[in-house]
């Protein structure tokens, strides 16, 4: 397993401003027990809010992600709101792929549509070239939104390559990701080429965004509890190391997340992960009991309890609490998506809820 400490800072780091080094998300991530907990959300920049709505009236996602004056204000707006501890960069994991120049849209309550699926030995040599990908929209975003947040943390994110590759083979959104599954077996070069490809296009999108002042960096492997924790080990595990290796010289927390994979967590840890966040189905004090204890952890509130009544989600979200006790550090957040019908105000009461409870 990978237990290799996050480096600290050198303070003449072109990095290490200072500024979030104290911060709840980084000591929480470096294992450390004090003060309040760290607390944010995934997909808290997003449809359940209205000043999220208001600002991306008439531009489309992939165009909203690569303004980025807007993508930078979008990014702050959950911070300004509910007082979270981090923010998470808006974009999404398709925009690298956009910059690439692969045809990719996503649809208003679908996902991520390519022009063509990505299915052969010769589709796959089409695909660009990542030489000269261009991340100035994104290097610029980040600096906009690092500016303004002062002391409080940016999590730069990208898609594992299996989640980048799932909807590369597919075409679009699926439900149990048969063609990826189908291809990593059958065709097992041509996969491993395509994952690769994808390893160093989330790379460079992960590194652009640290380079530019994100503080810590989380890898979406949204889909990997389609997989067999053999199949995962084989054909899914080894181009995520690829990828958190274009990062791992910089000295950043990187957290790593899926959904369904409580079969695959000392995989993902193993991959070059310093923490790993786990979902809903999965108690934390059994998560780090899998992870042996010495890993620090993020989750897992079920977000289907959000739009329970306060006297069901509070004693869930103090259970989350004293579950996450168990691992050496704990990022509180869900175990998915804020879902867009998601009453904002809930999500401030959570947050506050979670600074109060002493740890
Ligand atoms: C699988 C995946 C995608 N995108 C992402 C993942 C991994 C995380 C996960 O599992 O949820 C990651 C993502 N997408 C988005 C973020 C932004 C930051 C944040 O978390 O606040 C992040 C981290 C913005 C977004 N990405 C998307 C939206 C909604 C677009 C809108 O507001 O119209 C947002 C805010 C679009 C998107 N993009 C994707 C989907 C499935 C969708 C939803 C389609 C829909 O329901 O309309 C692909």
């Amino acid at each position: 397993m990978n237990d290799a400490p996050v480096p600290v800072l050198p303070a003449d780091h072109p990095l290490a401003d200072g500024r979030t080094t104290g911060s709840a998300l980084l000591r929480a991530l470096r294992g450390e027990r004090t003060g309040p907990r760290a607390v944010w959300f995934m997909r808290q920049a997003g449809r359940s809010l209205p000043e999220y709505r208001a600002a991306r009236e008439g531009v489309g996602m992939l165009e909203s992600c690569l303004r980025p004056d807007l993508a930078a204000e979008i990014t702050l707006q959950p911070v300004r709101r509910h007082h979270v501890d981090a923010a998470i960069f808006f974009s999404d994991i398709v925009v690298p792929l956009r910059l690439a120049g692969v045809d990719v849209d996503i649809v208003p309550g679908r996902g991520p549509v390519l022009g063509s699926p990505v299915r052969t030995a010769s589709d796959v040599a089409a695909l660009p070239s990542l030489e000269d990908v261009d991340f100035t929209a994104i290097r610029e975003a980040v600096a906009l939104t690092v500016s303004e947040l002062g002391g409080t943390p940016l999590i730069g994110f990208a898609g594992a390559p299996f989640t980048l590759a799932a909807y590369l083979v597919e075409g679009g959104p699926s439900r149990d990701h048969l063609g990826p599954r189908t291809l990593m077996h059958a065709d097992p070069e041509t996969w491993q080429a395509l994952t690769t490809w994808a390893a160093d296009l989330s790379g460079a999108f992960l590194r652009a965004q640290l380079e530019a002042g994100a503080s810590a960096c989380q890898l979406f492997d949204s889909w990997a509890g389609s997989l067999s924790a053999a199949d995962y080990e084989a054909h899914a595990a080894p181009a995520s190391a690829r990828a958190f290796a274009h990062v791992a010289d910089l000295p950043v927390p990187r957290i790593h997340f899926g959904t369904g994979t409580g079969e695959l967590l000392p995989a993902m840890h193993a991959a070059g992960a310093t923490a790993v966040g786990v979902d809903y189905r999965l108690p934390l004090d059994e998560a780090s009991r899998r992870l042996g204890g010495v890993v620090p952890l993020q989750g897992n509130i079920d977000p289907a309890l959000l739009a329970a009544p306060w006297n069901v989600l509070e004693p869930h979200v103090r259970d989350v609490l004293r579950r996450g006790d168990a691992a050496p550090g704990h990022v509180v957040n869900l175990g998915h998506g804020v879902p867009p019908s998601t009453e904002p105000d809930v999500l401030t009461r959570v947050v506050d809820l979670v600074h109060e409870v002493p740890q």
